[in-house]
């Protein structure tokens, strides 16, 4: 990475990159193979119960690799997991045809989860996986969700529509041969009038689930909950003693409730974020590790082949007990239905 004095005026700069020592990438594989020959897949109730414990055996100096402090950056780049395109096997062409593919980094991704927080998911995404695979998928080129690829995917909070989304958001690369960018941005490093601050503290506009939820085979009891739940208008920006936190996803808000001063006020935002945007462009074996109360994500346009060399992400999402600085009115809303998935299922 450049020295900050080395960069244009102006710029953001990037991620810090953190290098991960070969005998800890060596002993984490070595710990995922055990479980999945053990366990048979990630899903595995009695693999994510182990998670804990496995984590808690890590020495002190990969945990200080792993470790929550993300400057105003809000993210790092972890580098270095031998992920190798000769035994990873072809890039599934849709999540829902991924089966196992690239079982063992799901199991990888899930102990860095672990030694960071706690793993979570989503009954409704997914099939309720706990590791997500983001790879383009043939019919669904022009959404704004992981499997689209042709269109810009708009920068945004994960889960911005539930009050249970992750603190921690990572996103391992399993192969990017063409260098497509994961676009993020800093909310600490926008420049915003305080009065555009406090507009944008007021709880005016909802956020309703993204697609990836509705394309999913949800239970019918979440069906019918989602069908009967009225939008709950939330705050897009709030002031922590950290500093700025934001929970923004344009492409699914509804302003129809909003004024004028208030639209102008969010556009300001979005041209801050737009400012201090980063590209970056994940290496196969990194893993950007996003703080999802500080960056805002999105994937820049690319073309699919479906030739078995596209793309291929794996998503994981971390829950990190007993983090402050979300505002107490967000425990009263009802996330629309969704129901979370935590393995650890200790109320922490
Ligand atoms: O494809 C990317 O780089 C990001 C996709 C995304 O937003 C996600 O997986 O949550
Ligand atoms: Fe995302």
């Amino acid at each position: 990475m450049a020295a900050p004095g080395a960069l244009a005026r102006g710029a953001v700069p990037g991620p810090p990159t953190r290098i991960l020592d070969r005998r800890f990438a060596a002993q984490l594989v070595t710990a995922a193979e055990g479980l999945l020959e053990r366990f048979g897949t990630p899903d595995a109730p009695g693999l994510l119960k182990s998670l804990r414990h496995e984590a808690d055996e890590f020495p002190g100096l990969f945990r200080e690799a792993l470790r929550p402090e993300f400057s105003d950056a809000g993210m790092y780049v972890l580098r270095g997991l031998p992920v190798e395109d000769a035994s990873l096997g072809p890039t599934p062409t849709g999540w829902s045809v991924a089966g196992d593919a690239g079982a063992l980094w799901d199991v990888v991704l899930l102990l860095l989860a672990a030694a960071m927080g706690h793993p979570m998911g989503w009954r409704g995404q997914q099939n309720g996986r706990m590791v997500n695979n983001i790879v383009p998928a043939p019919g669904h080129e022009n959404e704004q969700t992981g499997a689209s690829s042709t269109v810009l995917l708009a920068p945004h909070t994960e889960d911005a529509f539930h009050p249970r989304r992750a603190d921690l958001l990572l996103l391992c690369c399993m192969r990017n041969h063409e260098g497509v960018a994961t676009t993020a941005s800093s909310v600490r490093l926008t420049d915003l009038a305080p009065e555009d601050v406090d507009a944008l503290s007021r709880p005016m506009a909802p956020i309703l689930p993204d697609d990836a939820y509705t394309s999913s085979a949800l239970p019918d009891e979440v069906h019918a909950c989602a069908g009967t739940v009225s939008p709950q208008p939330v705050r897009t920006l709030w002031p922590t003693p950290d500093g700025l936190t934001i929970r923004f996803d344009p492409a699914y808000t509804r302003f129809d409730g909003t004024d004028a001063a208030y639209r102008a006020a969010y556009a300001r935002l979005e041209a801050e974020l737009s400012r201090v945007v980063r590209a970056v462009a994940l290496e196969q074996g990194d893993v950007l590790v996003v703080d999802n109360d500080v960056v805002v994500h999105g994937r820049v346009p690319f073309r699919s082949r479906y030739d078995g060399t596209d793309r291929w992400l794996k998503r994981a999402l971390v829950h990190v007990p007993h983090r402050r600085g979300r505002p107490e009115s967000e425990r009263a809303e009802h996330g629309y239905g969704q129901p979370v998935i935590d393995p650890y299922c200790d109320g922490t």
